[in-house]
């Protein structure tokens, strides 16, 4: 029996008129086994899984900061699925808007039912509803197939003075919509206009302007106050018909602000579509928001005045970063806290030497200092290293990873299985898996690693009770391998051209550790390990 829980109500209790969120899917899905009312279902059924959707009908930015496309990218980043009802297509950019395309109602109605009748979105959040037809049309679809939650970003003027919806909406978002809304969310213009153009320039208007509001009909109002005249601070003003809650923090201060009303909708759509309440969904969104325009800063996307903000959070860390090469395999400077301590050197500083040395790859291996220790000095060592363009990783520690946005990780065999580290880590960080037999090589390979470590191919003190493999040992590896191979354990000048003799294409290069940091000068002894490496190379 197919198991897909868009049919749960029907096959458990047809009295159910819908199953409001994932958590009560799977109560009633484990109760009705429980209850022997429904088979038990094979693998494959147990995997079909309600994840929480949204409908964004909305107008199409060709720039992609505002409308639909924002729409989409913030339900993505809020794991959130988000399906489209295009009202209008905007030619716009950074500038402003060029020019605006309506979709036909009886076009705009289609889609409705095309999405509703089938995928029965948990939240509809609405931005540009360009004529009164396409409200009309809509506010009817909703009655046909109602939802949990309507978001009304009532959109009127784009960001750079365009009029998305003219004055005579006015009146059907008064009379039909906004009495269905469970949140709406204008900001000042919005606001006065939906009052009949009364001014709106203090916090106190903005709580008069909620209350009123919420006259009209919808649930919640929430009046965004990121145009009020001199006021330094962001202020927005919530209203569930019973208390007003003012939301108040530092402007952040970018330019890149293009498509933060429909942004903020749409997570707080997702917050809903999760199952939040509304004034959590309000706040976790609000933060989201705020991160997003943080990482807006200093991008530099178009021409025009207006940006648009980082709905991922990921533009910079990509600008910055390249993807891994094998060759960058080539010395392998791994750090040690002890070592430096001896030698009365700093993490930094000993990072530094090796990267002036010739050093291609950097690991921090820091067995002995506190978590807080460990972050700064990676997020000063990474500085260091961006600006080399020599990848960092981290041993061991997968959360000072994702803290300091460094380049990936280094695992052994007892530490987080490697594909538990790609799923925390994503698609693009480097993986290393420390590997001593063809059997770790393969499983590195399935798990979705860069690199293998292997070794130690001699003895070692740097690493107690460390297993040595020996030149065979490590060649026998790199001939299984899939990945490419770094040698480590024991090696310095007098054995790297051994090693790099073997003559097997995927061995690319030396891992090292005493042979750098426990000797004075870690720049001298890192050059003429790089001169070793070169003349095997020959
Ligand atoms: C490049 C490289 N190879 C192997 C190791 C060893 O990793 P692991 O087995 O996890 O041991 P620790 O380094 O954590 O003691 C490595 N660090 N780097
Ligand atoms: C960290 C580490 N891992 C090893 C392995 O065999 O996986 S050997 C080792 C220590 C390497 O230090 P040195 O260069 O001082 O011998
Ligand atoms: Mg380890």
């Amino acid at each position: 029996m197919a198991y897909f829980c868009t049919q749960i109500p029907v096959l458990l209790n047809p009295g159910v008129a819908c199953i409001k969120s994932f958590h009560q899917y799977r109560f009633l899905h484990i109760k009705a086994m429980q209850d022997d009312k429904v088979s038990t279902p094979t693998p494959s059924d147990e995997c079909m899984v309600r994840v929480p959707h949204v409908l964004t009908v909305a107008g199409s930015d060709s720039g992609a900061g505002a409308g639909i496309q924002a729409d989409l990218k913030a339900c993505a980043a809020r794991g959130v699925y988000c399906s489209t009802v295009i009202t209008a297509v905007t030619a716009q950019n950074t500038v402003g808007v060029q020019g605006v395309n309506i979709v036909p109602e009886d076009f705009v109605a289609e889609q409705l039912r095309s999405v509703l009748s089938d995928m029965h979105p948990d939240v509809v959040k609405t931005g540009m509803l360009p004529s009164i037809g396409i409200v009309k049309t809509l506010c009817q679809s909703l009655k046909e197939f109602p939802v949990q939650a309507l978001v009304v970003d009532p959109v009127m003027v784009s960001t750079s003075g365009h009029t998305l919806a003219g004055p005579s909406i006015l009146d059907s978002f008064r009379e039909e919509l906004l009495p269905m809304a469970d949140i709406v969310t204008p900001n000042l213009k919005e606001a006065s206009a939906l009052l009949g153009g009364v001014p709106l320039e203090t916090i106190a208007d903005m709580h008069y302007a909620a209350k009123a509001i919420h006259d009209i009909g919808p649930r919640n109002v929430l009046v965004k106050g990121g145009d009020l005249p001199a006021s330094l601070d962001a202020v927005d003003v919530f209203y569930d018909g019973k208390d007003f809650y003012v939301f108040q923090s530092s402007r952040i201060m970018t330019p890149n602000t293009h498509g933060t009303g429909c942004t903020l909708a749409s997570s707080v759509a997702a917050e809903l579509a999760k199952g939040s309440q509304m004034l959590s969904a309000v706040k976790v969104a609000k933060r989201y928001i705020e991160a997003a325009l943080s990482y807006s800063k200093n991008i530099a996307i178009g021409g025009g005045r207006q940006g648009p903000v980082d709905h991922l959070l990921k533009l910079k860390s990509n600008v910055q970063r390249r993807p891994f090469d094998p060759c960058d395999l080539f010395l392998y400077a791994v750090t040690d806290s002890r070592m430096n301590k001896r030698w009365g050197r700093s993490i930094v500083d000993a990072v530094k030497a090796a990267i002036e040395g010739g050093a291609t790859i950097i690991q921090l291996r820091e067995k002995e200092v506190e978590t807080s220790d460990f972050l700064e000095a990676a997020k000063a060592c990474l500085k260091i290293c961006r600006v080399h363009g020599v990848p960092l990783l981290i041993n061991d520690r997968i959360d000072v990873a994702l803290a300091s946005d460094a380049d990936g990780v280094h695992i052994g065999q007892s530490d987080m299985p490697a594909h538990v580290a790609r799923a925390l880590l994503g698609p693009d960080k480097i993986i290393g898996v420390s590997c001593k037999t063809p059997e770790h090589a393969l499983q590195a390979w399935i798990d979705g690693a860069d690199y293998i470590g292997s070794g130690g191919v001699y003895p070692t003190t740097t690493k107690e009770n460390n297993k040595t493999i020996g030149l065979d040992g490590l060649k026998t590896v790199c001939l299984s391998s899939k990945l490419p191979v770094v040698a480590i354990g024991g090696i310095g000048t007098s054995n790297a051209q051994a090693i790099m003799g073997l003559g097997v294409p995927n061995l690319k290069g030396v891992a090292v550790v005493s042979a750098l940091f426990d000797r004075e000068c870690v720049l001298t002894e890192t050059r003429k390990l790089l001169e070793v490496l070169k003349e095997s190379t020959k």
